[in-house]
């Protein structure tokens, strides 16, 4: 069927270049190329302007009013449409106005053809031969019928029913005229060979018209083409007439749709087999599970006879093993035999054996029951004694009952005399209550004027007190007038490992009074007072001392000359006054304070006053230059030498420009001593022997100030010699007498105190302010110039 397909479509494509050729030739101007396509040339035709050319250029005048110049769809449609009718009253094939828009160009092709035949008999161009050389095929082998159209579908239901043999529904259409067409076509299907160009055109347009070849069978329309194929290869030429091909064509396109209608079949038949067959597959899947059930149904049944079988094995097992048993029982039962006649035997020994046993317990039951009846006996005499004792011990219960009535009538009795008593107590203490009121009273009265005499006591006091502060005031403002020397006596407290009780300090008073008494003697002899301007006790901190100290040091910087200086005996706190240990700022001495009281006025007072200040540091040791320190019976760390710290002020008062200058000397002098009992000897007996001629003469000094002597011995000593501005030239004078509150050192103690009295007597005069006048040490030293 492909093969026949095939040369169809070769025939076509040859029929299409005659059909262009011939119009080419017909209308040469539209210069047609020859080898144009089924588009192309349905591009051509579909105006119907060159169908009517054709028809017109051969037979003029036979389509009036028609031609180019008309675009319309309308006039299209009417051109192609008056070709048509034309060509269907020249009895030939047309074609519908539909396959010039779609489709196959075919039918347009052989109408054409048919057209040019009988327009021009006798022409036979070049691809007419083509057409007849449509390649050599097999004769279709069809079972043959009775080659009638209408008997060629018995194979379906009817011919006026809906299927044929093949399958393939009638076309209603088709299935009004079966037998108007049948003789016409059994014509054309029972020719003989060689007849099939001889049929003239108009009866195969007729044919063509008519439905007959839908009504044909498949082998009718088979035989058509095998006959018209052997006819065109037993004629010599070859040549097949074109509407004989057309008719090949008409058949073979049925045959084609007939084929397609049959693959649409087969496809359907297809999808229902696949279906049918997809089902089929669920249902043998369905079967497998139910097989694979089965098959699991069947291993169960299987594993429960195995699981039978096991059981059965393990029962007859259990059999065995049971009638194993049953062999073991007998033997046991044969061995229990024999034991039970043993213990028959051992059970009549054991009787024999109880009996005796028993009629001993009887025997040993009888001799308890003698022994218990004596208890019996026992109890009952002992309930009887308790009994008896019983009552004895209610009469005395009694007895004592009325005991106990009686003192309890005697306490009742006393009770009411005590109640007695409390209320007479009572009323005396109301009594006694009003007199204490009475009394109170009377006191309040008492005490209130009490009070007032006491505040007038009181402002008696104050006023004293005033009295006394007014009288020192005075006292220390006479003695500065005087220029009198002053004196703080500093007691030092007791070292550690000293013993406290034994002090010779028996009384500091406010106003520096010192009382010392000497432990060894009673009464006033073993007393002696002393007064100095000021006492600081053992209990004194160093800030304490440098506060009433202050004024004095301060005066400085206004141009006075000022010399502090500490006197006693060795360990008795020079160095600790003076100085004091430099670790902690609590502990700073004298020394240390002053020097820092006085940057800190001068930065205050740097606005007011420039001041420049020295300082120059002097030791004396065995009257030289020089510090020295060593170890003492008295003193671990004990000042060898005299140490004079020197504190030059100048001071230049900025708006006037006047000048002061002060002089601070704070002089720490080495420790006084008694030779033999500080046991020195060598270099220390040197120094010592130095140190105390130094202070004697520091004392004849000191002694001429005081008796006022014309001639004072300042240059027997170094000390002396140094400290003379300051004990001689109006200078304010300061000596810390310091003592050791020590019984052993009450001797020195009172010597040192009678010294220091001695000091506090000296007049110097008033002191004066070295402002704007000549600076005393500068005229001192012109004075040692000249000297
Ligand atoms: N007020 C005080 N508080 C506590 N310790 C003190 C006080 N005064 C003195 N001491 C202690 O007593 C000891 C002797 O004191 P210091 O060396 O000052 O005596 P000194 O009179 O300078 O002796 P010397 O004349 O031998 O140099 C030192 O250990 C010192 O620390």
């Amino acid at each position: 069927i492909c093969g026949l397909h095939g040369a169809a479509k070769t025939c076509v494509d040859a029929g299409r270049a005659v059909v262009i050729k011939w119009i080419s030739a017909l209308i040469p101007e539209y210069g047609i190329p020859p080898d144009s396509s089924d588009e192309e040339l349905r591009e051509l035709l579909s105006d119907g302007t060159v169908l009517c050319r054709i028809l017109n250029t051969p037979i003029p005048g036979v389509l009036e009013g028609s031609g180019a110049g008309y675009t319309s769809s309308e006039q299209r449609s009417d051109n192609v449409k008056k070709f048509l009718s034309v060509v269907a009253d020249m009895g030939l094939p047309g074609f519908s106005v539909k396959d010039l828009e779609e489709g196959s160009m075919s039918s347009v092709v052989d109408c054409l053809l048919v057209l040019r035949d009988n327009l021009n008999p006798g022409v036979v161009d070049d691809n007419s031969q083509d057409v007849s050389k449509i390649p050599s095929r097999k004769k279709w082998r069809v079972p043959e019928t009775d080659g009638s159209l209408v008997a060629a579908a018995p194979q379906g239901k009817t011919p006026s029913g809906e299927n044929r043999g093949n399958g393939v529904p009638y076309p209603k259409s088709q299935q009004k005229t079966p037998a108007f067409n049948g003789k016409k076509l059994r014509e054309i299907f029972q020719l003989k060979r060689g007849s099939y160009a001889d049929l003239p055109a108009a009866k195969i347009s007729e044919m063509m018209h008519s439905n007959s070849l839908d009504n044909a069978s498949t082998q009718s329309l088979l035989t058509v083409i095998n006959g018209i194929l052997d006819e065109s290869i037993e004629r010599k030429k070859g040549e097949i007439p074109h509407r004989v091909v057309y008719l090949l064509r008409k058949v073979v396109q049925e045959i084609e749709r007939r084929l397609c209608i049959q693959a649409e079949h087969i496809r359907n038949q297809n999808t229902i087999i696949k279906t049918r067959e997809e089902k089929y597959l669920s249902k043998i899947k369905a079967l497998q599970v139910l097989v694979n059930g089965t098959n699991e149904e069947n291993q169960m049944t299987v594993n429960l006879l195995q699981v039978v079988k096991e059981e059965k094995s393990q029962i007859e097992e259990r059999q065995k093993l049971s009638e194993q048993n049953v062999v073991r029982l007998i033997k046991e039962k044969e061995n229990a035999e024999n034991m039970i006649a043993s213990l028959k035997e051992e059970m009549e020994v054991m009787e024999k054996l109880h009996k005796q046993q028993l009629d001993q317990f009887e025997i040993k039951t009888k001799q308890m029951e003698e022994k218990l009846a004596t208890k019996v006996k026992e109890f009952e005499l002992h309930v009887l004694r308790s009994n008896m004792k019983i009552e004895e011990v209610e009469t005395t219960y009694q007895q004592k009952s009325q005991l106990w009535n009686k003192k309890e009538n005697i306490f009742h009795n006393y009770m009411n005399s005590q109640q007695l008593y409390v209320k007479g107590l009572n009323i005396s203490s109301r009594s006694i209550k009003s007199d204490m009121y009475a009394f109170q009273m009377k006191w309040r009265d008492e005490m209130s004027n009490l009070g007032s005499n006491l505040k007038c006591l009181v402002d008696a006091a104050d006023n004293y007190h005033k009295v006394l502060a007014e009288n020192q005031k005075l006292f220390n403002e006479v003695q500065e007038l005087r220029g009198n020397i002053r004196v703080y006596c500093r007691v030092r407290p007791f070292l550690p490992g000293q013993d406290k009780q034994s002090t010779t300090i028996d009384y500091i008073g406010e106003s520096g009074e010192l009382l010392i008494s000497n432990p060894l003697k009673q009464g006033k002899d073993g007393q002696r007072m002393f007064k100095f301007n000021k006492v600081f006790s053992s209990f004194a901190s160093q800030a304490d001392v440098f506060s009433d100290t202050q004024p004095l040091i301060r005066s400085v910087l206004d141009g006075f000359n000022v010399c502090i200086f500490a006197y006693g005996q060795t360990g008795s706190g020079k160095t600790y006054t003076m100085s004091g240990p430099s670790t902690s700022k609590k502990d700073w001495g004298v020394n240390y304070r002053a020097l820092n009281d006085l940057f800190d006025i001068s930065l205050n007072r740097r606005n007011i006053f420039s001041y420049e200040v020295g300082v120059q540091m002097v030791e004396i040791y065995n009257e030289q230059a020089n510090r020295a320190v060593g170890a003492t019976a008295l003193n671990e760390r004990s000042s060898r030498s005299h140490s004079i710290l020197t504190v030059h002020v100048r001071g230049v008062d900025v708006k006037t420009g006047s000048i002061s200058r002060g002089c601070l000397h704070l002089v720490d002098l080495a420790g006084s001593e008694r030779v033999e009992r500080s046991e020195a000897t060598g270099d220390r007996l040197k120094e010592a022997q130095h140190i105390n001629k130094s202070l004697s003469a520091l004392g004849d000094v000191i002694f001429a100030l005081a008796q006022k002597n014309a001639h004072v011995p300042y240059r027997n000593s170094k000390l002396t010699q140094v400290l003379q501005s300051s004990l001689g030239g109006q200078a304010k004078t300061l000596m810390f007498v310091q003592i050791n509150p020590d019984v052993e050192s009450y001797s020195e103690t009172i010597s040192t105190l009678k010294f220091a009295e001695r000091v506090s007597g000296v007049e110097l005069g008033a002191a004066r302010s070295n402002k704007d006048g000549k600076d005393i040490k500068e005229l001192l030293e012109q004075i040692a110039c000249i000297k």
